[in-house]
């Protein structure tokens, strides 16, 4: 029998919280630290799993890495090597076992590197022979993974003859190619992008002192809960207005949803002030990590939604498409996916089961976006609810300080 927890709500909700640290903004922080050989800190590095990883990997004295279910972890991990004098062996979890890597290896070869697969052609683990990478121009397809354009141009500055970059089909996740550029802009380094190009030239990168922002994904959850109780209000410290990340954009998509946001010089003030739209439409494309919580919220709200630009979520952590329909039929939500890419809930129920336990998939994102659930059932279970630890290791120890009761089984 797997730990479960099961979970009863507060009866009103006004707290404070202290959100992770972004484990995109970490992870990059780590790679373009060992780049530009910094001798600074990381102020504010995430304490998750998906950044701890990569750290040990960067003390390890081993040539071999595991760097467990951590996506952003294995590309850039990956990108690194292949620039680095050695032989390197990667791996990660049975999942990311499954999760392709090879539009980010393919490439790799063509700009120079030597990488075998070491059990299925296409995925982890991976058998990596380092060296100087000549560059050049290459063409990827953009609508897999932005993590394999993110890992590129990180190392493209130390190319020999830097990177032009071709972007093919539809590009998915485009807010953290932007988060990257940003970043390696921190460090001095210009990147050109123009339509589906990339350029970089051979450029230093110069040490920064990195600060990393909290987690605006894991913002969406407080959001969640806020909106699943009237006159609700949450503080979430550190947040700001311009935020690096995509999924800041939770603020604007809430609003529909009947939370407002207010900037405070503490960080935002998050508040239920009405009821929301009669249906909810959006494109995910851009902020995939937060699609879990908008499905789970409007199915609790009661409000029906279509979803699109969702492609993505069937190679990440778990088919999270599949995940959600299973799970959410449990609480009485018949989700449906009328084609790839698409999910929708047109308002139809059906009986839900008497005490649904909720499973989690390895994913800590169907954790902590259906355990809010509670709120509207008077408790709800969770299954194998340390998952969160992926990207958000304090979620339980928040909600409990805000009121909720866990109970351990
Ligand atoms: O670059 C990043 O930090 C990430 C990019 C996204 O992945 P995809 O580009 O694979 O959609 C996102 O889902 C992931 O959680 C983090
Ligand atoms: C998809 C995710 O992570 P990754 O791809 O980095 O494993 C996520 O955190 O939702």
């Amino acid at each position: 029998m797997p730990l479960q927890y099961k979970i009863y709500p507060p009866d009103a909700l006004r707290t404070t919280v202290q959100l992770p640290a972004s484990k995109s903004m970490s992870n990059r922080a780590l790679i373009l630290n060992a780049l530009s050989l910094s001798p600074y800190p990381i102020r504010n590095l995430s304490d998750c799993e998906d950044t701890q990883v990569l750290i040990d990997a960067f003390n390890s004295k081993s040539n071999q890495f595991d760097i467990k279910a951590a996506g952003t972890a294995m590309r850039f991990l990956t990108a690194f090597l292949a620039g680095m004098e050695g032989e390197w062996i990667i791996k990660g979890s049975k999942r990311m076992h499954e999760r392709p890597i090879y539009p980010l290896v393919e490439t790799l070869i063509a700009l120079g590197a030597e990488i075998d697969y070491l059990e299925k052609e296409g995925y982890p683990p991976l058998k990596i022979k380092g060296k100087r990478l000549k560059g050049g121009e290459v063409y990827l397809s953009g609508n897999i993974s932005s993590q394999f354009i993110s890992a590129l141009l990180m190392i493209a500055p130390g190319m020999e003859n830097g990177l032009v970059m071709h972007i093919e089909n539809e590009i998915v996740s485009k807010p953290y190619i932007h988060l990257t550029i940003s970043m390696m802009e921190k460090c001095g380094v210009q990147t050109k992008w123009d339509g589906n190009d990339i350029v970089v030239k051979p450029q230093v990168y110069n040490p920064v002192e990195f600060v990393v922002e909290p987690d605006w994904t894991a913002a969406s959850y407080w959001y969640e809960m806020a909106s699943l109780i009237p006159g609700a209000e949450v503080t979430l410290k550190g947040l700001g207005r311009n935020s690096l990340q995509g999924d800041s954009n939770v603020t604007n998509l809430f609003s529909d949803l009947g939370v407002t946001t207010e900037f405070v010089p503490e960080g935002i003030i998050i508040r239920n002030t009405k009821k929301g739209t009669k249906k909810f439409f959006h494109d995910f494309v851009n902020e995939p990590d937060l699609a879990q919580t908008f499905a789970a919220t409007c199915c609790f709200k009661g409000i029906p939604f279509l979803f699109s630009g969702i492609q993505s979520l069937k190679i990440k952590e778990t088919d999270r498409v599949a995940a959600l329909i299973n799970e959410l039929k449990k609480s009485g939500y018949l989700l449906k996916e009328n084609e790839i890419g698409m999910l929708e809930w047109d308002g139809e129920r059906c009986l839900p089961e008497k005490e649904p336990a909720i499973d989690t998939y390895d994913d800590h994102r169907m954790a902590m976006s259906l355990a809010p659930g509670a709120i509207v059932s008077g408790s709800l279970i969770i299954n194998d609810p340390k998952v969160v630890s992926k990207s958000y290791p304090d979620f339980w120890n928040d909600l409990k300080q805000a009121g909720f009761t866990i109970e351990e089984r």
